[in-house]
């Protein structure tokens, strides 16, 4: 499916950045890649690959890179954003002077911003200007599988529907599946949301829990994910989609996920900074974990497994005394309203 983007810039070169480089290579005729270092970005230019990420995929001909935001923006007639969360901003402010008011901005990355509360679509735009073109593209999307062309599908969320089609075509291919959404608030909420209920997920199966309590934390979190979605003005409905339940279900159960293993390397005493350093991966569930839980106090939504997670993360309180805490919430009605 050709797309009418020419030259797009992927802004991050993460395993995402790294495998969407590789998608939208497909619908386009050239993709720059901006890489924070000069090895990364000559490491794609001259072998097609990233030394650093998925570093057994070959990329596409046409993916070139560069260590320079104005380079990547220079004649792209779209951007993909694909930084972690905790960098959007400052990433963002620094390619505003060299990005055109007029093209089209995805935005990859699952994040809420902590003091703000902002989703990563709005912080993009309050750097870069122009919000109607600022969409987001979510779903179950491990990088670690979509660049082996294994089948997996995502929802491309705008305001403005026509800009979803428009970047839907960029993305679309037989294996990835691109369906197109007007809730751009619900399907940024449900990206942060999921990686804290993985993190919840991971910590469950790692004190030996199973498989039926790990589906009863999915299904409550997805109720948790609901309030939350219609707290905020998106639509509950769009949590039963691949925004929702079907990265929910990935990321809580994938071998991929960073959120569900460093859940299980947690109840076994290991630290944030410690898998982050390991790994040389970020964790977005343990930033929305704090972010997600200002946001639910500030507007008092129940949000019981945020609350533990964050409890685990930032109050000192032992995994195993989170769960009794949990267990011991007094019985309710299954769904008792989305506030
Ligand atoms: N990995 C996936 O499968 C996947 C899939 C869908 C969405 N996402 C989302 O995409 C976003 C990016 O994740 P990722 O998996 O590509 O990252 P990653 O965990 O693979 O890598 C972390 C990246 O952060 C970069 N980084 C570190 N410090 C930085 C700074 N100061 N400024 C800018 N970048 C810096 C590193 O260079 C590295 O490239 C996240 O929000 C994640 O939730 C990831
Ligand atoms: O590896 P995780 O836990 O950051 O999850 C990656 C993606 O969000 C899965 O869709």
């Amino acid at each position: 499916m050709a797309s009418e983007f020419r030259r797009v810039a992927v802004i991050g070169s993460g395993s995402w950045g790294t495998a969407a480089a590789g998608l939208v290579a497909r619908n386009s005729d050239e993709v720059c890649v901006w890489a924070r270092t000069v090895a990364v970005a000559d490491s794609i230019c001259e072998r097609h690959v990233n030394p650093k990420h998925l570093s057994d995929y070959v990329l596409p001909e046409n993916v070139v890179a560069t260590d320079s935001l104005e380079g990547a923006a220079a004649g792209a007639d779209c951007i993909v954003v694909a930084v972690p969360s905790a960098f959007v901003r400052g990433v963002m402010h620094d390619l505003a002077p060299h990005a055109d008011q007029s093209c089209p901005v995805v935005v990859l990355t699952k994040g809420v911003e902590g003091g703000s509360h902002k989703l990563m679509t709005d912080v993009v735009a309050d750097e870069l200007g122009n919000p109607s073109r600022v969409a987001a593209l979510s779903g179950p999307n491990h990088a670690e599988e979509i660049w082996q062309g294994m089948v997996s599908a995502a929802v491309v969320a705008a305001g403005d529907a026509e800009l979803a089609l428009r970047l839907q075509s960029l993305f679309h291919s037989k294996t990835f599946r691109t369906y197109c959404s007007s809730d751009l608030t619900g399907v940024e909420v449900c990206a942060a949301a999921k990686n804290v209920v993985a993190i919840a997920c991971g910590a469950c199966a790692g004190n030996g829990m199973g498989d039926n309590a790990l589906a009863v934390v999915m299904t409550r979190g997805l109720a948790e994910i609901s309030r939350i979605v219609a707290a905020v003005g998106g639509d509950p409905m769009t949590c039963m989609g691949l925004a929702g339940m079907g990265d929910l279900v990935a990321t809580c159960t994938s071998p991929h996920s960073r959120n569900r293993s460093f859940g299980e390397l947690l109840s076994r005493g290991v630290t944030l900074a410690e898998y982050e350093e390991r790994s040389g991966m970020v964790v977005e569930g343990a930033r929305a974990a704090q972010s997600i839980w200002e946001l639910a106090s500030e507007l008092s939504i129940e949000t019981p497994l945020t609350n533990a997670v964050h409890a685990v993360l930032y109050e000192n309180i032992g995994a195993t005394e989170a769960f009794d805490l949990l267990l011991e919430r007094s019985p309710r009605q299954e769904f008792y309203g989305l506030r």
